[in-house]
């Protein structure tokens, strides 16, 4: 998918945010950020008054001047009706929406005289909490933001719109909205189901069981903690690219069950083997090419100022940390922390580590 081209920058504000929960607090703080001035609109008062109190912006009155972009943040199933009402109350405007899927709002859109005016956008990137209070202007800091202009979406709106995505940090690719419903399917949302399936066995497992659970569990379950009130708009808007996985995933599963029932290795080998190629095809970083990684784990006895010690000591030995797991049970004496570094620079960390009194392996 080729990156939007880039131009110009036209977006100078104001930024009208429709919706001041966790993604349109975060975009307020990092366009605040940035010097340009944000609108904030919300229908509930508490989290318009947490997100303008967070600095995202200010609550509207009425009196300010027209907005050059209105940013549409609010849930899935109203996302096309307030679209529809930025573009018919500020006719002048952009109009965008971060919304998780985007053709079903197009459609309803599609049909407005302005719609020319209106480019859809989406940002990958959320945590588990709903709300502006776990707001930040850092939340789309090098991560991709789809824009996803339709057939005749102005070629300004789709800049602007790129614009947005680039002032909050966050790289602008361009998709068609159906491609792009394709796209989150199965990167997105048919992992989130798999994660909630698999975490549903544990929901009533007995606790003995539970007690071995290790990293593993928890990276292939964490998603699937979060908030399901979302998931249950996401799910049946994209119901029709989700459902198209789930079938690939059903004779995936039937094919493993066989294997697994005739003790067949080499088709259990496809299985495994499938897993690990597509777990490589996922971009590195900021959509750069996969760097080779390797991890070395460091026992850390629960102590006040160990983390901040263990992490001095990385950065003396000045290795780059590509990302970092805590796995911390608090039945046992400390923390186990996982530092994934480039695979050419772990013999080095490991035994710097090491030398600095550090329990190491890898
Ligand atoms: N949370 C995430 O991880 C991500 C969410 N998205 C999308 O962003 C959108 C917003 O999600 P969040 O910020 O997580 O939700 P949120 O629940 O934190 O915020 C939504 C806000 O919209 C307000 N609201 C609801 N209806 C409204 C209306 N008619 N007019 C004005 N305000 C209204 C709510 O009071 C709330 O403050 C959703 O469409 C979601 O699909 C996109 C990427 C990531
Ligand atoms: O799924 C992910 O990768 C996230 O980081 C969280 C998220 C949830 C919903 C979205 O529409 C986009 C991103």
């Amino acid at each position: 998918m080729p990156d939007v081209d880039r131009r110009p920058v036209a977006l100078v504000g104001p930024v009208r945010i429709v919706g001041a929960g966790l993604l349109g607090a975060s975009i307020g703080l990092a366009l605040r950020a940035r010097g340009i001035d944000v609108q904030l609109e919300d229908l509930d008062p508490a989290n318009l008054r947490t997100a303008s109190g967070l600095g995202a912006g200010v609550p509207v009155t009425g009196s300010e001047p027209e907005p050059q972009l209105v940013v549409v943040a609010v849930p899935p199933d109203h996302l096309a009706r307030v679209i529809e009402g930025a573009l018919e109350a500020h006719p002048q405007a952009f109009v965008t929406d971060v919304g998780s899927v985007k053709s079903g709002p197009l459609a309803t859109v599609a049909e407005h005289a302005d719609v020319a005016r209106y480019c859809g956008s989406h940002p990958m990137a959320g945590t588990q909490h709903t709300g502006p209070l776990t707001a930040s202007a850092t939340l789309f800091e090098g991560r991709p933001w789809a824009v996803t202009p339709h057939a005749t979406t102005s070629p300004v709106a789709t800049q602007v719109v790129t614009e947005l995505a680039e002032l909050t940090g966050a790289m602008p690719l361009a998709f068609g909205p159906d491609e792009h419903d394709l796209a989150v399917a199965r990167t997105s949302h048919v992992p989130h189901l798999m994660a909630a399936l698999v975490a549903g066995r544990l929901a009533d497992a007995p606790e003995g069981h539970l007690a071995l659970s290790g990293p593993g569990v928890r990276d292939v379950t964490r998603v699937a903690g979060t908030d399901p009130g979302m998931w249950l708009q996401i799910v049946p808007a994209n119901a029709s690219a989700i459902l198209a996985l789930l079938g690939q995933i059903r004779a995936d599963l039937d094919r493993l069950e066989s294997a697994i029932e005739s003790g067949d290795r080499d088709a259990l080998r496809g299985v495994l083997a499938n897993g690990v190629a597509g777990t490589r095809a996922i971009p590195g970083k900021h959509g750069g090419p996969v760097r080779p990684t390797s991890s070395v784990f460091v026992h850390v006895p629960d102590q006040p100022g160990n983390l901040a010690r263990l992490f001095a000591d990385v950065d003396a030995v000045g290795v780059n940390v590509e990302d970092v797991r805590i796995d911390h049970d608090p039945a046992r004496a400390g923390g186990q922390v996982e530092l994934v570094v480039d695979e050419t620079r772990v013999e080095e960390l490991a035994s710097s580590l090491d030398a600095r009194g550090w329990a190491v392996h890898q």
